[in-house]
């Protein structure tokens, strides 16, 4: 698992550990953690670094001042430093302890010339310190540096939010992105992480509190599994009972048996339309037909428009067990419902649900995803290309594992609310049944790569399942 802070914990952090050995010393580790990485890279690219061409873009504050003092250190290996200062304010010691070692400054035009010539960019604008966004010039070096040289950022790429997870503003474009002390949420999760590149952490000695992501990774998936134990019979496994599909929409009710058969339910009761039954059967023998004791619920897939909806989620409801809403019964929520229930939006659901746009959701997935909690009182899966898990009251999103975009398809969600369902059944809490389900899924898509029908990946999980048995025996 590892986890992400906002700017104040970070902030916070630093100042606890400056206190003791003082300001210097930390940029210094930072600085030596950065040069080590920038040398690896230029051995990778050119064997050595002596004689390799570097440029900095060096900003105002401190983010600058690890750059320079990291180009010092490639200075003494012999690498030709080149300094592109954005603002006529620098680290002064950085700077002096640069140029002392060699470094020449050079202005923007003189930069975008040198740029076929160089062999790394550092890119020591802004840090944690920065606003969203870059200028017009850091953009035409942004334009003229990519995929012609390799370009290193500091800390995080300029113009990157740290927080609100959005792709949707102009930032650096980075190869690789050596940061400090604390993982940072945009270089975790959300669109803009793509744009950081190879991710190195540098431990500084930070011990920041309050992490705002939990981003989990298959051991942490196969620790959460419910797998039973020697005595376990299908009640300690779970049943549990699926009011989806609808003569109009049979496929999404098969979709989600199909998640919660293949997840590993003890026993999985189909509570959809008589009519489908048949269908249900011909697929799913195993499947059992008509009301009868459950531990958990899914409700909403493949409802479609209908009549009296919400009274049959409210008679749902009322049974009182922990419950998977999702798709069309999202839109007849009750106030008030308990962390126990799940709902599983993607984005457009979730800005159905908050009276926003699908555009806001997306572009601060973390506000949203935490607002829906809290205004509920449920638990949230936000589907997606990341999938984002909050409970109600707390700060902290979970994030679970990533799978390729081909999971991205219709049928996808259906399966998920199924595969979700059987976690509650089988005794996890909603948080963790939800990015469990969703880290699953994504695995299994992730070790088939290329296009599968949901059903296909479906009937996949209990490989991801067994695998993950293994990863767990394994493990020490
Ligand atoms: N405090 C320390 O000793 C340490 C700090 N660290 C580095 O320090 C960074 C944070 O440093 P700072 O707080 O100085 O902030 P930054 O260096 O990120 O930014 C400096 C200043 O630039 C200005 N600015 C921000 N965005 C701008 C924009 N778009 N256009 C023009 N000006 C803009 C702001 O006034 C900001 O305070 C971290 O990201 C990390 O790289 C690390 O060296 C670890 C130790
Ligand atoms: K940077």
């Amino acid at each position: 698992m590892k986890y992400a802070y906002a700017t104040d914990s970070i902030r916070a952090a630093e100042a606890e550990v400056m206190a003791v050995v003082g300001d210097d010393a930390l940029m210094q580790q930072a600085a030596n953690g950065l040069a080590v990485e920038c040398a690896r890279r230029l051995r990778r690219h050119r064997g050595k670094v002596t004689g390799s061409r570097v440029l900095v873009i060096v900003g105002p504050g401190n983010n600058g001042g690890d750059g320079l003092f990291a180009a010092t250190r490639l200075a003494r290996k012999g690498a030709k430093i080149f300094l592109w200062r954005i603002t006529d304010q620098v680290h002064q010691a950085g700077w002096q302890a640069a140029t002392r070692a060699g470094a020449t400054e050079v202005d923007l035009d003189r930069s975008i010339e040198l740029m076929p010539t160089l062999d790394q960019v550092i890119e020591a604008g802004f840090g944690i310190g920065g606003r969203e966004g870059i200028s017009d010039d850091l953009a035409r070096l942004v334009y003229v540096s990519r995929g012609i040289v390799d370009v290193v950022a500091v800390d995080l790429p300029s113009g990157l939010g740290v927080e609100t997870l959005s792709s949707d503003v102009r930032f650096f474009d980075a190869d690789a992105t050596v940061t400090f002390g604390a993982w940072k949420p945009s270089l975790l999760a959300g669109p803009a992480r793509e744009y950081a590149g190879e991710v190195t952490f540098v431990d500084i000695g930070l011990e920041p509190d309050n992490p705002i992501l939990e981003v989990w990774d298959a051991l942490d998936v196969a620790m959460a599994w419910p797998f039973p134990t020697a005595t376990d019979d299908k009640y300690a496994r779970g049943v549990v009972g699926l009011d989806a599909g609808s003569a109009e929409y049979p496929g999404a009710g098969l979709l989600a048996l199909g998640g919660a058969v293949h997840a590993g339910a003890g026993m999985v009761r189909f509570l959809g339309p008589v009519e489908l039954r048949d269908t249900v059967i011909a697929q799913f023998p195993n499947v059992v037909h008509g009301r009868g004791r459950c531990q958990a619920l899914l409700c909403g897939p493949g409802w479609g428009p209908g009549d009296h909806l919400a009274d049959r989620l409210a008679s749902r409801l009322a049974e009182g067990l922990r419950t998977v809403i999702d798709a069309d019964a999202l839109a007849y929520l009750p106030r008030d419902l308990g962390d126990n229930i799940l709902l599983t939006p993607h984005a457009g659901e979730l800005a159905r649900l908050l009276k926003t746009e699908r555009a806001a959701v997306e572009n601060d997935p973390l506000t949203h995803v935490r607002r829906a909690a809290d205004e509920t009182g449920a638990t949230v899966l936000l589907k997606g290309a990341t999938q984002y898990v909050a409970t109600p009251g707390e700060t902290c999103v979970r994030v679970a594992v990533g799978g390729p975009a081909w999971t991205g398809q219709a049928g996808s969600g259906d399966t998920l609310a199924g595969i979700c369902a059987a976690l509650l059944a089988a005794g996890l809490d909603a948080a963790t049944a939800a990015v469990v389900g969703a880290s699953v899924q994504a695995i299994t898509a992730r070790s088939h790569p290329g296009p599968h029908t949901p059903q296909e990946l479906a009937a996949r999980l209990p490989d991801t399942i067994a695998e993950l048995e293994w990863l767990l025996e394994e493990t020490p």
